[in-house]
């Protein structure tokens, strides 16, 4: 393991809230919940409603497997103490003490008594007060801003709650209870891992000569399980003084992923690959997370409304909420709702979307400023793509495209809820791009993965991905990457960025992508990405040295911010679109940046090399074949052969449909070559272009029709992939 694989945290982090009332109870004592449930600022409608049993679960789903509850157990584990001594700012909605307030620096956070009173009647005049101003901002740092949490502990600001609040309230009380039992199992399991004695040495593997990876205790039920998995934890991390004699690490970590399977439902190759990334404990940590749901989030749509007022409108329908950190102005995380939150009239009026808080993130890298041409690759179900409309306050053009139809129909539909106007819905296989157009100030890539990084929405990841997808979707992901590059004017003047994302955490889908890129466009850097959290990407991974600015990049973890996986890297385009000349029968020149403009008349925008990659697909797939220990050369079997034949027929067949859809655009045919390549040079704005006749150009595009020839491609196994859209929706 690298030291990049150590938890690095970016300043303090917010995680959502439901991690930072474990956090802060952990340093809290007994004492601490007697006043929390009984102290005199606590309000006894709440602590009466406590009692009752806890409808989080609405929202909240609980841990899938089988825990050891053990309560009374709990300690707080070293780790966690290390971190707050460190000044990690955890704010507490139930947290009575002065410290708190003053750590809190929420948003919410009121300067003195006058606006404290203010609170009572609404909830605090200046709660994000200046947001339009400020809302293309990635984040606010401005302290002055900050008020009071809406569900603050004060006796009189509990007042002032509605009556929905207060209900909110024991409820999250109640929440907190169900959270800290499960914690403490957690905290057992880690605190367990954590003693290092040596009567405690756990007897996990038996003797050497035994049956191979026969264990002690088979078979196992899940409580014996997980304390095996906890051992096999502290072993690995302790291995000098807990091993057992004659046994290898290799022992233990075979052990432990047999039991990860087995325990979490995880594929070997899945639960090996995503061990990998960690250490034994982390690795512990992530696996649990991925069996908790994610906090509910929705993003206020600032086009319609203010967080503020959004806030209140669903307090008075009886939806429990706050803020979902200092990170964001406009996320609201959700305790609780005795509506459908897809139903409100707030929702049917566009004020707010349903959204990860983590799919915050890579727009916010992004930044998009007033007027700028923003393309959206991949853009359904336009949960980015209406949030950097908001950002632009609906002015200058973004282009979301998204090459399923289906997919496009909610993109639409999103588009339209939310009021936005400044989008041009598109539906290319955006390896198109920048045929199609070029010349964007910003473009976002939230590529098609893997979904690593959601396992715990969908949890057929943890069993249906192979080694043949972590082929073909970096593939895809590393075209789609050059494209997005090659779409950005570099001579922008407020722009000339690229955001990549995705919502999968394996380094084969995001670093290894960052670096292909970096190697295959000299004229882009990795620049910092703006957000205040996140752990930086791997500088190395498994022998294999990257870009040392790759530590520019971000990685989000479930386990240490409470969101879903993703990954963020931005780009800053420096120069030119890498070109190469258009072969004019002669041979093709090697790529490079273009550094006089207009000097090479017969140009082509960069696009990749098919042959290349081809190339480099071959050697992957005979390499995963060896690993399996099969002989890449060996003539494939009868039903191999048959398999290909009908891959082949597939591919056939859906070329034929190009062809039709080539018969729909006879003008994109027209096009092809030289004359392409010129007309498509001839719409790339140049450097000196204003942004006016950017905007100009925009639609004209559109009606152009793609002139690009339409690639045959395998259907790859994607997440959310698109089958075969490539008209314009
Ligand atoms: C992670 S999702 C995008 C989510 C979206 N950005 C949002 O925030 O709502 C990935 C998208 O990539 C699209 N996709 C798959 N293959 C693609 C391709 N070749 N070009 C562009 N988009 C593609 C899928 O249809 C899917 O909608």
């Amino acid at each position: 393991m690298g030291p990049s694989r150590s938890k690095q945290h970016q300043g303090p982090p917010e995680p959502l809230d439901e991690s930072r009332f474990g956090k802060k109870r952990k340093q809290n004592d007994e004492d601490d919940k007697e006043d929390r449930r009984g102290g005199a600022k606590r309000s006894k409608a709440a602590v009466a409603k406590a009692a009752k049993k806890s409808k989080f679960q609405d929202v909240q789903p609980a841990p899938k497997p089988v825990k050891a509850k053990k309560k009374g157990t709990k300690k707080a584990p070293a780790k966690e103490e290390v971190k707050e001594a460190k000044g990690s700012k955890k704010a507490n909605l139930f947290e009575d003490s002065d410290e708190e307030d003053e750590v809190m620096g929420d948003e919410f956070e009121l300067e003195d008594d006058e606006e404290e009173e203010e609170s009572k009647e609404k909830l605090g005049d200046d709660f994000l007060e200046g947001m339009e101003e400020s809302d293309s901002e990635v984040y606010d740092s401005d302290e002055e801003n900050q008020a009071k949490p809406i569900f603050s502990d004060d006796e009189e600001d509990e007042e002032a709650l509605t009556a929905a609040n207060m209900a909110g309230l024991s409820r999250k009380l109640d929440m907190q209870k169900a959270i800290e039992e499960a914690e403490a199992a957690a905290e057992l399991a880690e605190s367990q891992m954590q003693t290092n004695i040596s009567e405690d040495k756990p007897r996990i593997l038996g003797d050497v000569g035994d049956e191979e990876g026969a264990m002690i205790n088979a078979p196992p039920d899940v409580q014996l399980l997980r304390t095996r998995i906890t051992d096999t934890i502290r072993v690995l991390e302790d291995f000098k003084n807990l091993h057992e004699e004659g046994r290898s690490r290799n022992d233990y970590t075979t052990q432990l992923l047999k039991d990860v399977c087995e325990y979490y439902g995880y594929s070997p190759y899945m639960a090996e690959k995503l061990y990998q990334l960690f250490s034994p404990s982390e690795a512990f940590s992530f696996f649990e997370a991925n069996e908790k749901a994610r906090p509910l989030v929705i993003r206020t749509n600032t086009l319609k409304t203010a967080r503020r007022e959004l806030a209140q409108a669903l307090i008075n329908r009886g939806v429990t909420l706050e803020p979902v950190g200092k990170w964001s102005k406009v996320g609201l995380q959700v305790f609780e709702a005795n509506v459908p939150l897809g139903a409100t009239p707030e929702y049917l009026a566009g004020h707010y979307i349903l959204q990860a808080a983590s799919s915050f993130l890579p727009v916010m890298a992004l930044a998009p400023q007033i007027n700028e041409r923003v393309l959206d690759m991949a853009a359904a179900p336009g949960g980015k793509t209406t949030y950097i409309s908001a950002l632009m306050k609906n002015t200058g053009c973004v282009f979301a495209n998204d090459p399923s139809r289906d997919r496009a129909r909610g993109l639409i539909g999103n588009i339209h809820r939310l009021g936005v106007k400044n989008t041009i819905v598109c539906n290319y296989d955006a390896r198109e791009f920048p045929k199609v157009i070029g010349g964007f100030d910003r473009v976002l890539l939230d590529a098609p993965c893997s979904g690593t990084g959601v396992i715990s929405k969908d949890s057929s990841v943890k069993t249906n991905k192979d080694e043949k997808d972590f082929i073909q979707l970096p593939h895809l992901q590393k075209q789609l990457l050059l494209c997005a590059i090659d779409s950005v004017d570099h001579a922008s003047s407020t722009g000339g960025y690229i955001v990549y994302s995705t919502c999968s955490v394996t380094v084969e889908e995001n670093e290894s992508v960052v670096e292909y890129a970096l190697s295959k466009r000299p004229n882009v850097k990795l620049v910092d990405t703006g957000l205040t959290f996140g752990t930086p990407g791997f500088t190395s991974f498994r022998g294999k040295n990257f870009n040392p600015k790759l530590n520019l990049t971000r990685r989000f973890y479930p386990h240490m911010y409470n969101v879903d996986g993703f990954y963020v890297a931005k780009f800053k385009k420096i120069g030119p679109t890498v070109t190469k000349k258009k072969e004019d029968g002669g041979e093709e020149e090697a790529e490079g940046v273009t550094d006089v403009e207009g000097d090479e008349p017969e140009i082509e925008f960069g696009g990749f090399d098919e042959a290349e990659d081809k190339d480099a697909l071959e050697k992957a797939q005979r390499r995963m074949q060896k690993k399996k220990g099969a002989n890449p050369d060996a003539a494939p079997a009868k039903a191999e052969k048959k398999e290909e034949k009908v891959e082949e027929k597939k591919t056939e067949e859906k070329a034929e449909e190009k062809t039709e859809e080539k018969v729909e655009a006879p003008k994109a045919e027209e096009k092809k070559g030289k004359k392409a390549a010129t007309e498509k040079k001839a719409e790339a704005p140049k450097p000196a272009e204003k942004k006016e006749e950017k905007k100009a150009e925009a639609p004209k595009a559109e009606e152009k029709k793609p002139a690009a020839e339409k690639k045959t491609k395998k259907d790859l196994p994607l997440r959310n992939a698109a089958g075969k859209g490539k008209k314009k929706a």
